[in-house]
């Protein structure tokens, strides 16, 4: 039975040690964990404070010395195990940059003691098939990462394209296109993370990115499928998701414009909306939950507040300078604590890869049987199998075939099987030139119905291998825990330590849990005890000075957040400054170059999308200079001879795409008439923007009297003044440029 209880969203709070700078500069240690009863005190080191140090606690928390494997067992350990089970799992790392998220989800492979979760959870993983002999599992892996609002692809090989997010009524929000490798075992696992983390690293490099400002979510999809005792399968799907997210702290945008005022704000907007997707899910007053207001939150709403299993790990640093930072994750993790998921285990799903790939080799091993296939079987046979192919991307690897020798067998008899046709025809053929009594034309007719019946056999039996071939990669993608014995003896010991580590930590809890009861029951001793009002009065007294204390700390966290927003309302007043700024410039250049009437008719076309977040022009690329082909603008550079024979061919190749596109779209009302202006060209160069109308077409094209170089975003450099149209021109709101009709 699928567990459906209630259970609230785990959260440890990491604090790294000081780093070499901050033990140069002398910063004083603020933080001081009490991992064995969860709790954590931040002191105040601003000099001047009355301020008493503030006391957190949290389902764990770790000090300076923790070690990777500790946190492993409490956190990850029971996550990725209840993954393997069929439930969905998400372990995210949040915190300020340089806190130790990557440190504490990825960690250094050398010591191996330093391994971070990421890693350990692929060791669990292939532990736990191994551990199900019976069972048949289907492994795969994604890795994306989210950079200033857009979703790239870091498995494939243009990871630099942004994919979209959609959503299913069955699976709720997911990306459209995302890769997927089928992985078979921890090498094949290691090797997609690092082509993800390749591929990071070259959007880093090639397009000026910086890791810490972006989320990366690698998830694992674990299908598994055991038969009853009927023979019946049943299906279990299990989604671990390890989620390394931007650095917290708050991003600067003074100074910022263009991509990196857009970056900073949409960091901000993925966090924001995270931390409001918290508070929204906490407070109970709350009926709406803003999931659909960044994409990090559309990927992740069934980690917060779903039917996931998550963790969160917060990670802090212990120096004083941080102070701010510090609360504020801490006051974070705080809220998400409250957070409630109902786990489910996910059992029979209708999409379930696994249940078509099995149903596709039991389909190939029917079709193949003892090797055989009828004559009739044998003609169709590639037709029949090319349908249904699951769409599954492969990764490339040499691994283990189930059933090795039979299909090793049936190779060897396609083989045997093509030669003797080869001898039989032969045979045949030399038995037909043999025969005296018929005419030479028979003879001919005979020797090529002979032909093409030996090369029909030989197609069949080409489909025949191509069979084979198919059934050997589908067989390949399934897994079962005999086939990655060897690996598994390897990770045995360490895994069994972990095992004996977390029986340890049980045994203490339980010693601490029977030790609390201890105390009660002395405390409820005591209570009776009371004998004297005196007694009495001090007890209350205690009791009085303990619930002062929480209201003085409920005080200060109610001064915390109200400090916080009206940061957050600052930090959105500043981002209302800038973009204003840039729509100004915006517009400046608008009207400055796009001639009024255009403009109109551009926004009337123009439609808001929803998913992208963006405006878009549709059929875009039927509309305007796109239609001159690549090159069109670079005409300035050409000689007039090229430019003329350049101009001949543009106009051939723009009349006959117009025609045929009006031919094609003259009924569709979203077509943008462009037949009303089809020779207009704008044109700006480098000394500003230039006249080249059908008059000046054969000479070079010469900057307008009154139009400037462009604004380059600083207030001074704009144009003070309109430049006067010509009467002539078409389009009297542009100022510096002008039309060419050009034929
Ligand atoms: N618990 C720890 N023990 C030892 N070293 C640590 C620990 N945590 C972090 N570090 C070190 O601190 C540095 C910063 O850590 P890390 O890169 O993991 O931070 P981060 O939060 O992921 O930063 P970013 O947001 O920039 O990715 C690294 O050199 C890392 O090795």
């Amino acid at each position: 039975m699928a567990s459906k209880k209630v259970e609230s969203v785990k959260v440890a709070v990491r604090c790294r040690p000081m780093s070499e700078k901050e033990i140069v500069d002398g910063r004083a240690c603020i933080v001081q964990v009490d991992a064995k009863r969860g709790e954590l005190i931040v002191a105040n080191p601003k000099p001047d404070t009355s301020e008493p140090p503030r006391q957190f606690t949290y389902d764990n928390t770790y000090g300076q010395d923790s070690a990777q494997e500790q946190i492993y067992c409490d956190t990850a350990y029971p996550i990725v195990q209840s993954v393997l089970e069929g439930y969905n799992g998400t372990i995210f790392a949040y915190g300020q940059t340089g806190t130790g998220k990557t440190f504490t989800m990825e960690g250094k492979e050398e010591p191996q003691e330093n391994r971070g979760i990421i890693p350990r959870a692929f060791e669990q993983i292939f532990y736990g098939v191994d551990q199900h002999p019976q069972t048949q599992f289907l492994i795969r892996a994604s890795f994306l990462e989210i950079y200033n609002e857009d979703v790239h692809d870091l498995l494939s090989k243009s990871s630099k394209n942004k994919l979209d997010i959609k959503e299913s009524p069955d699976s709720g929000f997911y990306v459209k296109d995302l890769t997927t490798c089928v992985v078979k075992g921890i090498e094949d696992m290691k090797a997609v993370m690092d082509l993800g983390k390749g591929n990071r690293h070259v959007g880093e490099t090639l397009m000026n990115r910086d890791s810490s400002r972006s989320h990366s979510i690698f998830t694992i999809t674990i299908e598994s499928s055991e038969s009853d005792n009927t023979g019946i399968n049943h299906y279990k799907v299990g989604k671990l998701n390890l989620v390394d997210l931007a650095g917290s702290e708050r991003q600067s945008k003074t100074g910022s414009t263009g991509d990196r005022l857009k970056e900073a704000t949409n960091i901000n907007k993925s966090l924001l909306t995270l931390g409001n997707v918290i508070s929204a899910l906490v407070d109970g007053a709350s009926t709406h939950i803003p999931y659909r207001d960044s994409k990090l939150t559309k990927l992740l709403q069934d980690s917060l507040g779903g039917n996931t299993k998550t963790v969160m790990i917060a990670n802090i640093g212990p120096a004083d300078w941080n102070y701010d930072e510090t609360l504020s994750t801490l006051r974070y993790a705080n809220r998400a604590k409250n957070i409630q998921n109902k786990p489910k285990i996910n059992e029979d799903p209708k999409d379930a890869m696994l249940r078509e790939l099995q149903d596709e080799i039991a389909r190939l091993r029917a079709q193949l049987g003892d090797g055989t296939l009828t004559a009739e079987q044998l003609s169709m046979g590639g037709q029949i199998l090319q349908a249904g192919d699951p769409q599954v991307v492969e990764v490339e690897k040499i691994i283990r075939v189930e059933d090795k020798a039979k299909i090793k067998a049936i190779e060897d008899k396609i083989v045997r099987e093509k030669e003797e046709i080869l001898l039989q025809t032969e045979e045949k053929k030399k038995e037909i030139e043999a025969q005296k009594d018929i005419a030479e034309s028979e003879k001919k007719k005979l020797i090529e119905e002979l032909q093409k019946e030996a090369e029909e056999q030989q197609i069949a039996q080409e489909k025949q291998s191509k069979l084979l071939k198919k059934l050997k990669q589908m067989e390949q993608k399934v897994i079962s825990g005999a086939q990655i014995m060897e690996q598994a003896v390897r990770q045995e010991q360490e895994l069994q330590k972990a095992r004996m580590e977390l029986e340890m930590r049980e045994q203490q809890e339980q010693q601490l849990n029977q030790d609390i009861n201890d105390r009660e029951t002395e405390n409820t001793e005591m209570l009776n005890n009371f004998n004297s009002k005196h007694e009495e009065i001090a007890d209350k007294d205690k009791k009085l000075k303990k619930l002062y204390s929480k209201f003085q700390s409920a005080q200060d966290e109610m001064k915390d957040i109200q400090a916080e927003f009206a940061q957050e309302r600052q930090d959105l007043i500043d981002t209302i400054n800038v973009l204003k700024q840039q729509v100004c410039l915006k517009n400046l250049v608008l009207t400055s170059f796009i001639p009024q009437d255009q403009l109109s008719l551009i926004e009337s076309f123009a439609q808001w999308n929803e998913e992208g977040e963006e405006w878009i022009l549709p059929r875009l690329d039927l509309a305007g200079n796109n239609l001159r082909g690549p090159g069109a603008g670079k005409i300035k550079k050409k000689s007039k001879k090229n430019e003329k024979e350049y101009d001949g061919a543009v106009s051939q190749r723009v009349q006959t795409v117009v025609q045929s596109i009006l031919q094609e779209y003259s009924e569709d009302p979203m077509v943008m008439p462009i037949e009303a202006n089809p020779t207009v060209y704008f044109m700006y160069t480098d000394e500003g923007a230039m006249r080249a109308d059908s008059e000046q077409s054969e000479s070079k094209p010469k900057r307008l009297k009154s139009a400037k170089r462009p604004a380059s975003g600083k207030k001074s450099s704009a144009p003070k003044e309109n430049p006067q149209p010509k009467p002539e021109e078409a389009y009297p709101q542009a100022r510096g440029l002008v039309s060419a009709k050009r034929r």
